[in-house]
């Protein structure tokens, strides 16, 4: 793809006779359907299916998602779907995945896009139940990382929740559909589709005055997001309209089994006011991130024995 054919003739250091031969100009980044190889379906969601799939001239393994133009306009998703390549195009981080180009014939939009080998994330917590809290910090580690560099960006991803997150080849985390992601500030009123869970109080009922909402909703879905890898369950889960009535109120309960520090980060982002959530830096240094998160964190206890803790 684009990155390795530029790195291949980079690579090709041409010899003084060279420069007599023409030297090919790397291809202009045009894809089409018979560059790749398509291998066996990996899932569908409501507008598309995604397979995957080899560049034949590099071998390069990737994911290939096909959208019907028929039905993203019968959905009203065309700008949502251009939105979400054009913010996804242009982010490169390793816990991001990666949409490398994106081509069309008459009745498909093809997205290339990152393979990660290890599937979707809701699937490993639906079978595991809940993630013992190494596991939980680690992903919450990444996953602020993540929206670190989206907000430096002024992209708000708007729908973290775990059937949006992927794992790729060496366990780590990847956000992915940035259907629903926006630039900063924001009062879009898109009619919300699927689960209400993860949506913060400035996004359920605006106050009187415009309902601007900024980065610091993907805070709160970063602490719905805690709560529900160590508990199994969302935490204002419940009928729509309790579950409504729930985060607007901020009314929920954090099981005994649930650490202190746990419970401590989790309290700090599921805060109703957006502006006292606790920022993104702060999750980072965190004591139950810092615990289960820095290298040689226990090899430091364990020399400067427990005795202190
Ligand atoms: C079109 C599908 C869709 C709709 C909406 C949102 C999203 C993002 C999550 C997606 N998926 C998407 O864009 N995707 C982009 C992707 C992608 C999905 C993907 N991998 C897989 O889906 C996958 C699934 C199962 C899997 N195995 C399951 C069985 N295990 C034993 C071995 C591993 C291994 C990989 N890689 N890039």
């Amino acid at each position: 793809l684009p990155s390795q054919a530029a790195q291949r003739s980079s690579e090709i250091q041409p010899r003084s006779s060279d420069y007599t031969a023409p030297v090919s100009q790397p291809q202009p980044k045009q894809f089409h359907l018979g560059m790749f190889e398509i291998g066996k379906p990996l899932g569908k969601g409501k507008f598309g299916r995604v397979y995957l799939a080899r560049e034949r001239s590099t071998g390069f393994v990737c994911a290939l998602k096909v959208l019907h133009k028929s039905e993203l306009t019968q959905g009203k998703v065309e700008k949502q779907v251009r939105r979400e390549i054009e913010i996804q195009s242009n982010l490169a981080h390793p816990n991001i995945l990666r949409l490398y180009g994106h081509f069309h014939d008459s009745k498909r939009i093809f997205l290339i896009i990152e393979y990660a080998s290890k599937g979707e994330l809701y699937k490993h917590l639906r079978r595991e139940q809940r993630f013992p809290e190494w596991k939980a910090a680690q992903y919450i580690a990444q996953m602020a990382a993540a929206l670190k560099y989206l907000h430096k960006k002024h992209v708000i991803h708007r729908d973290i929740k775990p059937e949006n997150i992927l794992v790729g080849m060496h366990g780590e985390i990847k956000i992915s559909d940035f259907g629903w992601s926006v630039h900063a500030p924001n009062n879009r009123r898109n009619t919300m589709c699927g689960t209400l869970d993860y949506l913060p109080p400035e996004m359920i009922k605006p106050g009187r005055e415009e309902n601007w909402y900024s980065e610091k909703v993907d805070l709160w879905s970063l602490g719905v997001l805690t709560y529900e890898f160590l508990v199994g369950e969302a935490p204002f889960e419940d009928t729509p309209v309790m579950t409504q009535r729930r985060i607007a109120r901020g009314e929920m309960t954090i099981p005994p089994f649930v650490s202190a520090e746990a419970r401590d980060l989790i309290k700090r982002l599921l805060v109703l006011d957006p502006e006292k959530r606790i920022p993104l830096d702060e999750v980072q240094q965190h004591p139950w991130i810092i615990k289960h998160c820095v290298k040689g964190e226990r090899a430091y206890q364990r020399a400067s024995g427990d005795k202190q803790r």
